[in-house]
Protein backbone atom coordinates (compact mmCIF):
# COMPACT_ATOMS: atom_id res chain seq x y z
CA UNK A 1 0.00 0.00 0.00
CA UNK A 2 2.78 2.15 1.12
CA UNK A 3 4.54 1.95 -2.72
CA UNK A 4 1.58 2.76 -4.69
CA UNK A 5 1.07 5.84 -2.25
CA UNK A 6 4.75 6.81 -2.93
CA UNK A 7 5.14 6.10 -6.57
CA UNK A 8 1.51 8.17 -6.63
CA UNK A 9 3.60 11.21 -5.18
CA UNK A 10 6.48 10.31 -7.94
CA UNK A 11 4.16 10.66 -10.55
CA UNK A 12 2.35 14.05 -9.02
CA UNK A 13 5.86 15.33 -8.73
CA UNK A 14 7.24 14.76 -12.55
CA UNK A 15 4.17 15.72 -13.87
CA UNK A 16 4.47 18.72 -11.88
CA UNK A 17 7.70 19.49 -13.09
CA UNK A 18 6.98 18.81 -16.93
CA UNK A 19 4.05 20.98 -16.33
CA UNK A 20 6.15 23.75 -15.07
CA UNK A 21 8.87 23.69 -17.06
CA UNK A 22 6.33 23.34 -20.28
CA UNK A 23 4.83 27.05 -18.95
CA UNK A 24 7.89 28.58 -18.19
CA UNK A 25 9.17 27.37 -22.03
CA UNK A 26 5.39 28.94 -23.40
CA UNK A 27 6.48 32.29 -21.13
CA UNK A 28 9.67 32.85 -22.15
CA UNK A 29 8.90 32.71 -25.67
CA UNK A 30 5.74 35.11 -25.45
CA UNK A 31 7.85 37.03 -23.53
CA UNK A 32 10.88 36.96 -26.62
CA UNK A 33 7.93 37.21 -28.68
CA UNK A 34 6.59 40.62 -27.23
CA UNK A 35 10.13 42.16 -27.04
CA UNK A 36 9.15 44.33 -29.98
CA UNK A 37 5.42 44.88 -29.94
CA UNK A 38 5.42 46.28 -26.41
CA UNK A 39 6.56 49.25 -27.62
CA UNK A 40 4.51 49.54 -30.36
CA UNK A 41 1.19 47.93 -27.88
CA UNK A 42 1.98 50.72 -25.24
CA UNK A 43 1.63 53.99 -28.02
CA UNK A 44 -1.28 52.45 -29.55
CA UNK A 45 -3.29 52.41 -26.22
CA UNK A 46 -1.73 55.23 -24.75
CA UNK A 47 -3.32 57.14 -27.65
CA UNK A 48 -6.69 55.46 -27.60
CA UNK A 49 -6.68 56.34 -24.14
CA UNK A 50 -6.69 60.09 -24.78
CA UNK A 51 -9.84 61.41 -23.89
CA UNK A 52 -12.42 63.59 -26.67
CA UNK A 53 -15.61 63.21 -24.41
CA UNK A 54 -16.89 60.54 -27.02
CA UNK A 55 -17.11 63.77 -29.30
CA UNK A 56 -14.22 62.86 -31.12
CA UNK A 57 -10.54 60.65 -31.34
CA UNK A 58 -6.83 61.29 -31.28
CA UNK A 59 -4.80 58.99 -33.51
CA UNK A 60 -1.13 57.84 -33.62
CA UNK A 61 -0.47 59.65 -36.75
CA UNK A 62 -2.21 62.87 -35.42
CA UNK A 63 -1.07 66.50 -34.80
CA UNK A 64 0.58 66.12 -31.85
CA UNK A 65 1.07 69.73 -29.11
CA UNK A 66 3.30 69.40 -26.19
CA UNK A 67 3.75 65.69 -26.91
CA UNK A 68 0.73 64.60 -27.40
CA UNK A 69 -1.43 63.94 -29.84
CA UNK A 70 -4.95 66.00 -29.86
CA UNK A 71 -8.19 65.02 -30.06
CA UNK A 72 -9.55 65.10 -33.67
CA UNK A 73 -13.53 66.46 -32.97
CA UNK A 74 -16.78 65.49 -34.98
CA UNK A 75 -18.41 68.19 -36.83
CA UNK A 76 -19.90 70.58 -34.54
CA UNK A 77 -17.65 69.56 -31.71
CA UNK A 78 -14.20 71.44 -30.65
CA UNK A 79 -11.91 72.15 -27.57
CA UNK A 80 -8.84 70.52 -26.35
CA UNK A 81 -11.38 67.44 -25.79
CA UNK A 82 -14.22 68.16 -28.01
CA UNK A 83 -16.56 68.55 -25.58
CA UNK A 84 -17.68 72.17 -26.78
CA UNK A 85 -20.90 72.03 -28.65
CA UNK A 86 -21.01 74.27 -31.58
CA UNK A 87 -24.56 75.04 -31.66
CA UNK A 88 -24.30 77.01 -34.88
CA UNK A 89 -22.70 75.15 -37.11
CA UNK A 90 -23.21 73.45 -40.69
CA UNK A 91 -24.22 69.84 -40.40
CA UNK A 92 -22.07 67.65 -43.06
CA UNK A 93 -24.64 65.40 -44.41
CA UNK A 94 -22.82 65.86 -47.88
CA UNK A 95 -20.06 62.94 -47.32
CA UNK A 96 -20.61 59.33 -47.67
CA UNK A 97 -18.35 58.73 -44.78
CA UNK A 98 -19.10 55.23 -43.21
CA UNK A 99 -18.33 55.96 -39.69
CA UNK A 100 -21.18 55.02 -38.68
CA UNK A 101 -19.55 51.44 -37.77
CA UNK A 102 -17.05 53.33 -35.22
CA UNK A 103 -18.94 52.03 -32.36
CA UNK A 104 -18.53 48.37 -33.41
CA UNK A 105 -14.83 48.76 -33.73
CA UNK A 106 -14.22 50.21 -30.38
CA UNK A 107 -15.92 47.26 -29.18
CA UNK A 108 -13.50 44.91 -31.37
CA UNK A 109 -10.74 46.92 -30.58
CA UNK A 110 -8.39 43.58 -29.41
CA UNK A 111 -9.56 41.15 -32.10
CA UNK A 112 -8.69 43.88 -34.74
CA UNK A 113 -5.75 45.46 -34.20
CA UNK A 114 -2.88 44.12 -35.79
CA UNK A 115 1.10 45.06 -35.31
CA UNK A 116 3.13 45.48 -38.12
CA UNK A 117 7.06 45.31 -37.77
CA UNK A 118 9.11 47.56 -40.21
CA UNK A 119 10.24 44.45 -42.27
CA UNK A 120 6.49 43.47 -42.75
CA UNK A 121 6.19 42.61 -46.83
CA UNK A 122 8.76 44.75 -48.11
CA UNK A 123 9.03 43.62 -51.51
CA UNK A 124 6.45 44.39 -54.17
CA UNK A 125 5.04 41.08 -54.84
CA UNK A 126 4.01 38.43 -52.79
CA UNK A 127 6.48 35.14 -53.09
CA UNK A 128 4.18 33.90 -55.86
CA UNK A 129 4.65 37.30 -57.78
CA UNK A 130 1.66 38.16 -57.38
CA UNK A 131 0.49 41.19 -56.25
CA UNK A 132 -2.38 39.64 -53.98
CA UNK A 133 -2.58 37.94 -51.22
CA UNK A 134 -3.96 34.75 -51.39
CA UNK A 135 -5.05 34.18 -47.99
CA UNK A 136 -7.66 37.67 -48.30
CA UNK A 137 -9.13 36.56 -51.20
CA UNK A 138 -10.18 33.07 -49.55
CA UNK A 139 -11.32 35.42 -47.02
CA UNK A 140 -13.20 37.72 -49.12
CA UNK A 141 -14.93 34.32 -50.73
CA UNK A 142 -15.99 33.24 -47.27
CA UNK A 143 -17.37 36.59 -46.68
CA UNK A 144 -19.64 36.19 -49.96
CA UNK A 145 -20.61 32.97 -48.62
CA UNK A 146 -21.76 33.92 -45.45
CA UNK A 147 -23.90 36.93 -46.62
CA UNK A 148 -24.86 35.26 -49.74
CA UNK A 149 -24.54 38.17 -51.96
CA UNK A 150 -22.62 37.48 -54.83
CA UNK A 151 -21.28 34.58 -56.35
CA UNK A 152 -17.33 33.63 -56.20
CA UNK A 153 -16.66 30.13 -57.06
CA UNK A 154 -14.59 29.90 -60.39
CA UNK A 155 -14.57 33.19 -60.38
CA UNK A 156 -11.66 35.69 -60.46
CA UNK A 157 -10.80 38.14 -58.23
CA UNK A 158 -8.71 41.47 -58.63
CA UNK A 159 -7.69 44.29 -55.60
CA UNK A 160 -8.28 47.90 -55.74
CA UNK A 161 -7.24 51.05 -54.17
CA UNK A 162 -10.98 51.83 -53.35
CA UNK A 163 -13.81 50.89 -55.62
CA UNK A 164 -12.54 53.92 -57.59
CA UNK A 165 -9.91 52.36 -59.00
CA UNK A 166 -11.71 49.51 -60.24
CA UNK A 167 -14.36 51.74 -61.87
CA UNK A 168 -11.99 52.82 -64.59
CA UNK A 169 -10.20 49.66 -64.93
CA UNK A 170 -13.26 47.52 -65.38
CA UNK A 171 -14.58 50.43 -67.91
CA UNK A 172 -11.46 50.42 -69.82
CA UNK A 173 -11.01 46.80 -69.24
CA UNK A 174 -14.57 45.81 -71.17
CA UNK A 175 -14.32 49.11 -73.31
CA UNK A 176 -13.45 48.48 -77.29
CA UNK A 177 -9.99 49.27 -78.26
CA UNK A 178 -9.63 51.67 -81.31
CA UNK A 179 -12.79 51.53 -82.46
CA UNK A 180 -14.25 54.11 -84.63
CA UNK A 181 -16.68 55.22 -82.13
CA UNK A 182 -15.67 54.84 -78.61
CA UNK A 183 -18.25 53.10 -76.31
CA UNK A 184 -20.46 54.75 -74.45
CA UNK A 185 -20.54 54.58 -70.97
CA UNK A 186 -24.13 54.57 -69.02
CA UNK A 187 -26.16 55.16 -66.09
CA UNK A 188 -29.46 55.56 -64.75
CA UNK A 189 -30.43 58.72 -63.32
CA UNK A 190 -30.31 59.01 -60.81
CA UNK A 191 -26.71 57.68 -60.72
CA UNK A 192 -23.57 57.70 -58.85
CA UNK A 193 -21.81 61.20 -59.47
CA UNK A 194 -18.18 59.84 -60.26
CA UNK A 195 -19.28 57.45 -63.12
CA UNK A 196 -19.22 60.80 -64.82
CA UNK A 197 -16.15 62.63 -63.62
CA UNK A 198 -14.04 59.84 -63.32
CA UNK A 199 -15.00 59.14 -67.13
CA UNK A 200 -14.44 62.93 -68.62
CA UNK A 201 -11.89 63.22 -66.42
CA UNK A 202 -9.54 60.40 -67.50
CA UNK A 203 -10.92 61.39 -71.22
CA UNK A 204 -10.63 58.36 -73.01
CA UNK A 205 -10.84 57.97 -76.85
CA UNK A 206 -11.87 54.39 -76.16
CA UNK A 207 -15.05 55.55 -74.25
CA UNK A 208 -17.30 58.86 -73.71
CA UNK A 209 -19.88 59.31 -70.75
CA UNK A 210 -23.05 59.66 -72.46
CA UNK A 211 -25.89 60.40 -69.21
CA UNK A 212 -29.06 58.17 -68.60
CA UNK A 213 -29.60 54.30 -69.84
CA UNK A 214 -33.21 55.29 -70.93
CA UNK A 215 -31.70 57.70 -73.44
CA UNK A 216 -30.24 54.74 -75.35
CA UNK A 217 -32.62 51.56 -75.00
CA UNK A 218 -33.91 51.64 -78.58
CA UNK A 219 -30.40 52.45 -80.11
CA UNK A 220 -28.54 49.15 -77.80
CA UNK A 221 -31.31 46.76 -79.19
CA UNK A 222 -30.49 47.97 -82.97
CA UNK A 223 -27.78 44.77 -83.63
CA UNK A 224 -27.13 47.32 -87.10
CA UNK A 225 -25.81 50.16 -85.10
CA UNK A 226 -22.90 48.02 -83.82
CA UNK A 227 -22.74 50.66 -81.01
CA UNK A 228 -21.03 49.74 -77.88
CA UNK A 229 -22.64 50.20 -74.41
CA UNK A 230 -20.94 49.91 -70.86
CA UNK A 231 -23.73 50.10 -68.40
CA UNK A 232 -23.16 51.08 -64.71
CA UNK A 233 -25.99 49.50 -62.72
CA UNK A 234 -25.69 50.22 -58.83
CA UNK A 235 -27.81 48.33 -56.72
CA UNK A 236 -28.69 49.20 -54.02
CA UNK A 237 -28.68 52.46 -56.18
CA UNK A 238 -26.23 55.24 -54.99
CA UNK A 239 -28.34 58.07 -54.07
CA UNK A 240 -31.94 56.47 -53.70
CA UNK A 241 -31.15 52.99 -52.60
CA UNK A 242 -33.30 51.15 -55.05
CA UNK A 243 -32.61 47.24 -55.98
CA UNK A 244 -31.68 48.09 -59.71
CA UNK A 245 -31.27 45.80 -62.29
CA UNK A 246 -29.47 46.05 -66.09
CA UNK A 247 -31.91 48.50 -68.37
CA UNK A 248 -29.65 47.66 -71.96
CA UNK A 249 -30.27 44.54 -73.87
CA UNK A 250 -28.47 44.15 -76.89
CA UNK A 251 -25.39 42.38 -78.41
CA UNK A 252 -22.94 45.21 -77.36
CA UNK A 253 -24.43 45.84 -73.61
CA UNK A 254 -21.10 45.01 -71.19
CA UNK A 255 -22.72 45.91 -67.59
CA UNK A 256 -20.74 46.47 -64.64
CA UNK A 257 -22.52 46.03 -61.41
CA UNK A 258 -21.76 48.47 -58.60
CA UNK A 259 -22.80 46.94 -55.62
CA UNK A 260 -20.82 49.15 -53.02
CA UNK A 261 -24.15 48.91 -50.89
CA UNK A 262 -24.94 45.07 -51.30
CA UNK A 263 -24.90 44.17 -47.32
CA UNK A 264 -27.31 43.49 -44.63
CA UNK A 265 -26.33 46.88 -43.32
CA UNK A 266 -28.32 48.46 -46.02
CA UNK A 267 -30.57 46.31 -48.05
CA UNK A 268 -32.22 43.15 -48.01
CA UNK A 269 -30.03 40.10 -50.28
CA UNK A 270 -32.27 38.65 -51.77
CA UNK A 271 -30.40 36.67 -53.95
CA UNK A 272 -26.73 35.95 -54.78
CA UNK A 273 -25.06 38.33 -57.44
CA UNK A 274 -24.43 35.74 -60.74
CA UNK A 275 -22.80 38.79 -62.92
CA UNK A 276 -20.05 39.39 -65.28
CA UNK A 277 -18.30 41.62 -63.28
CA UNK A 278 -19.15 42.96 -60.07
CA UNK A 279 -17.66 45.66 -57.56
CA UNK A 280 -17.33 45.65 -53.59
CA UNK A 281 -15.63 48.11 -51.24
CA UNK A 282 -14.37 47.97 -47.90
CA UNK A 283 -15.52 50.95 -47.40
CA UNK A 284 -19.64 49.99 -47.36
CA UNK A 285 -18.69 46.61 -45.62
CA UNK A 286 -16.65 47.24 -42.66
CA UNK A 287 -16.21 51.29 -42.84
CA UNK A 288 -12.85 51.34 -43.88
CA UNK A 289 -13.02 53.85 -46.15
CA UNK A 290 -9.28 55.43 -45.52
CA UNK A 291 -8.05 51.69 -46.11
CA UNK A 292 -8.77 52.50 -49.91
CA UNK A 293 -9.31 48.84 -50.48
CA UNK A 294 -12.10 47.45 -53.39
CA UNK A 295 -12.42 44.25 -54.94
CA UNK A 296 -14.03 42.87 -58.04
CA UNK A 297 -15.44 39.54 -59.09
CA UNK A 298 -14.97 38.81 -62.44
CA UNK A 299 -16.40 36.29 -64.70
CA UNK A 300 -14.23 36.28 -68.03
CA UNK A 301 -10.45 36.19 -67.76
CA UNK A 302 -9.77 38.21 -70.73
CA UNK A 303 -10.97 41.08 -68.78
CA UNK A 304 -9.65 39.98 -65.69
CA UNK A 305 -5.96 40.07 -67.44
CA UNK A 306 -7.10 43.23 -68.63
CA UNK A 307 -7.66 44.54 -64.80
CA UNK A 308 -4.82 43.31 -63.72
CA UNK A 309 -2.39 45.12 -66.47
CA UNK A 310 -4.27 48.07 -65.73
CA UNK A 311 -4.02 47.45 -61.54
CA UNK A 312 -0.20 46.99 -62.62
CA UNK A 313 0.67 49.96 -64.90
CA UNK A 314 -1.63 52.00 -62.22
CA UNK A 315 -0.30 51.23 -58.80
CA UNK A 316 0.95 47.88 -59.09
CA UNK A 317 -1.15 46.83 -56.70
CA UNK A 318 -2.56 47.53 -53.13
CA UNK A 319 -0.66 48.64 -50.63
CA UNK A 320 0.47 45.12 -48.50
CA UNK A 321 -0.06 47.38 -45.37
CA UNK A 322 -3.85 47.43 -46.17
CA UNK A 323 -3.66 44.16 -47.43
CA UNK A 324 -3.11 42.78 -44.02
CA UNK A 325 -5.43 45.09 -42.30
CA UNK A 326 -8.25 44.33 -44.68
CA UNK A 327 -7.50 40.70 -43.45
CA UNK A 328 -7.33 41.29 -40.05
CA UNK A 329 -10.87 42.96 -40.51
CA UNK A 330 -12.04 40.49 -41.84
CA UNK A 331 -11.82 37.69 -39.65
CA UNK A 332 -13.34 39.84 -37.10
CA UNK A 333 -16.52 39.93 -39.76
CA UNK A 334 -16.65 36.60 -40.27
CA UNK A 335 -16.22 35.57 -36.48
CA UNK A 336 -18.59 33.80 -34.85
CA UNK A 337 -21.47 32.76 -36.81
CA UNK A 338 -20.58 35.76 -39.08
CA UNK A 339 -23.26 38.34 -38.40
CA UNK A 340 -22.38 40.46 -35.38
CA UNK A 341 -21.01 43.50 -37.57
CA UNK A 342 -24.15 43.25 -39.80
CA UNK A 343 -26.55 43.34 -36.67
CA UNK A 344 -24.86 46.03 -35.65
CA UNK A 345 -25.12 47.45 -38.99
CA UNK A 346 -28.83 47.21 -39.84
CA UNK A 347 -29.90 48.21 -36.35
CA UNK A 348 -28.08 51.54 -36.45
CA UNK A 349 -28.95 52.09 -40.40
CA UNK A 350 -32.59 51.42 -39.60
CA UNK A 351 -33.09 53.61 -36.56
CA UNK A 352 -31.91 56.13 -37.90
CA UNK A 353 -33.90 55.34 -41.41
CA UNK A 354 -36.95 55.24 -39.14
CA UNK A 355 -36.24 58.36 -37.20
CA UNK A 356 -36.06 60.32 -40.35
CA UNK A 357 -38.83 59.11 -41.63
CA UNK A 358 -40.82 59.90 -38.73
CA UNK A 359 -39.48 63.47 -39.04
CA UNK A 360 -40.09 63.93 -42.24
CA UNK A 361 -43.47 62.56 -42.43
CA UNK A 362 -44.81 65.56 -39.86
CA UNK A 363 -45.20 68.32 -42.63
CA UNK A 364 -45.74 68.10 -47.00
CA UNK A 365 -42.68 70.15 -47.36
CA UNK A 366 -40.08 67.32 -48.05
CA UNK A 367 -40.59 64.08 -48.96
CA UNK A 368 -37.97 60.65 -48.90
CA UNK A 369 -37.90 57.59 -51.50
CA UNK A 370 -40.34 54.90 -50.31
CA UNK A 371 -38.19 51.58 -50.39
CA UNK A 372 -39.98 48.15 -50.75
CA UNK A 373 -39.49 45.60 -48.11
CA UNK A 374 -37.63 42.56 -49.70
CA UNK A 375 -36.71 38.72 -48.57
CA UNK A 376 -33.78 38.68 -47.56
CA UNK A 377 -32.06 35.25 -47.70
CA UNK A 378 -29.57 36.48 -44.98
CA UNK A 379 -31.68 36.83 -42.12
CA UNK A 380 -34.33 34.54 -43.39
CA UNK A 381 -37.15 37.42 -43.12
CA UNK A 382 -38.25 40.39 -44.89
CA UNK A 383 -36.67 42.86 -44.24
CA UNK A 384 -37.33 46.79 -43.66
CA UNK A 385 -35.23 49.60 -44.97
CA UNK A 386 -32.09 51.01 -43.70
CA UNK A 387 -30.70 52.63 -46.84
CA UNK A 388 -27.39 54.65 -46.89
CA UNK A 389 -28.78 57.84 -47.71
CA UNK A 390 -31.59 59.90 -48.01
CA UNK A 391 -33.03 61.29 -51.18
CA UNK A 392 -34.77 64.25 -50.01
CA UNK A 393 -37.38 66.26 -52.32
CA UNK A 394 -38.12 69.89 -52.10
CA UNK A 395 -42.33 69.64 -52.51
CA UNK A 396 -43.49 73.05 -52.09
CA UNK A 397 -43.24 74.39 -55.82
CA UNK A 398 -40.85 77.68 -54.94
CA UNK A 399 -38.55 75.05 -53.54
CA UNK A 400 -36.28 74.17 -56.54
CA UNK A 401 -33.08 74.89 -55.72
CA UNK A 402 -33.36 71.92 -52.32
CA UNK A 403 -29.44 72.37 -52.07
CA UNK A 404 -29.39 76.02 -50.92
CA UNK A 405 -32.75 75.41 -48.85
CA UNK A 406 -31.19 72.74 -46.69
CA UNK A 407 -27.63 75.34 -46.69
CA UNK A 408 -29.93 77.86 -45.24
CA UNK A 409 -30.70 75.66 -42.58
CA UNK A 410 -26.56 74.86 -41.93
CA UNK A 411 -27.36 71.49 -44.04
CA UNK A 412 -24.98 70.34 -46.36
CA UNK A 413 -26.27 67.38 -48.55
CA UNK A 414 -25.45 66.58 -52.11
CA UNK A 415 -27.36 68.42 -54.99
CA UNK A 416 -29.28 66.28 -57.07
CA UNK A 417 -28.50 67.87 -60.05
CA UNK A 418 -24.59 66.42 -59.72
CA UNK A 419 -27.05 62.86 -59.77
CA UNK A 420 -28.13 63.59 -63.28
CA UNK A 421 -31.92 64.68 -61.49
CA UNK A 422 -33.60 67.70 -60.56
CA UNK A 423 -32.01 70.77 -57.84
CA UNK A 424 -35.16 69.87 -56.36
CA UNK A 425 -33.57 66.72 -55.10
CA UNK A 426 -30.70 66.50 -52.36
CA UNK A 427 -28.59 63.62 -51.26
CA UNK A 428 -28.56 63.49 -47.31
CA UNK A 429 -25.80 60.96 -45.70
CA UNK A 430 -27.20 58.86 -43.27
CA UNK A 431 -24.39 56.82 -42.40
CA UNK A 432 -21.54 59.30 -40.92
CA UNK A 433 -21.26 59.61 -37.01
CA UNK A 434 -24.03 59.31 -34.18
CA UNK A 435 -23.57 63.32 -33.61
CA UNK A 436 -23.82 63.82 -36.96
CA UNK A 437 -26.87 62.24 -37.26
CA UNK A 438 -28.39 63.42 -34.15
CA UNK A 439 -27.41 66.92 -35.49
CA UNK A 440 -29.01 66.47 -38.78
CA UNK A 441 -32.54 65.22 -37.54
CA UNK A 442 -32.34 68.09 -35.42
CA UNK A 443 -32.25 70.56 -38.09
CA UNK A 444 -34.39 68.82 -40.33
CA UNK A 445 -37.35 68.98 -37.58
CA UNK A 446 -36.88 72.15 -37.27
CA UNK A 447 -37.70 72.70 -41.00
CA UNK A 448 -40.53 70.60 -41.20
CA UNK A 449 -42.20 71.96 -38.12
CA UNK A 450 -41.51 75.61 -38.97
C1 LIG B 1 -21.88 53.40 -55.45
C2 LIG B 1 -20.48 53.62 -55.03
N1 LIG B 1 -19.51 53.01 -55.72
C3 LIG B 1 -18.22 53.18 -55.40
C4 LIG B 1 -17.84 53.98 -54.35
C5 LIG B 1 -16.38 54.21 -54.06
O1 LIG B 1 -15.95 53.47 -53.00
P1 LIG B 1 -14.44 53.45 -52.49
O2 LIG B 1 -14.43 54.15 -51.17
O3 LIG B 1 -14.08 52.03 -52.35
O4 LIG B 1 -13.60 54.11 -53.52
C6 LIG B 1 -18.83 54.64 -53.60
C7 LIG B 1 -18.44 55.52 -52.48
O5 LIG B 1 -19.17 56.27 -51.94
C8 LIG B 1 -20.17 54.46 -53.96
O6 LIG B 1 -21.14 55.08 -53.29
Amino acid sequence: MATVQSFKYALILISSIILNLFSANVFLRIRWEQSWTKMAATEAETVASISCSGHGRAFLDGLVVNGKPICECNACFAGPDCSDFLSDCVVDADSGDPTFLEPFWEQHAASSAIVMAGWHRMSYEFNDGSLISEELKTHIRRVHDIVGNAVTDGRFIIFGAGATQLLNAAVRAISPEGSSSPGKVVASTPYYPVYKEQTEFLNSKDYKFSGDTSLWKSSAIDSSSSQNFIEFVTSPNNPDGQLKKAVLRGPFVKTIHDLAYYWPHFTAIPAPADEDLTIFTLSKLTGHAGSRFGWAIIKDEAVYQRMLTYMSLSTYGVSRETQLRVLKLLKVVIEGKGREMYEFGYKTMKTRWDQLSKSVSLSKRFSIQDLEPHYCSFSGKVKKSSPAFAWLKCERQEDKHCYELLKAAHITGRDGSLFGAESRYVRLSMVRSQDNFDLLLQRIEKLVTE
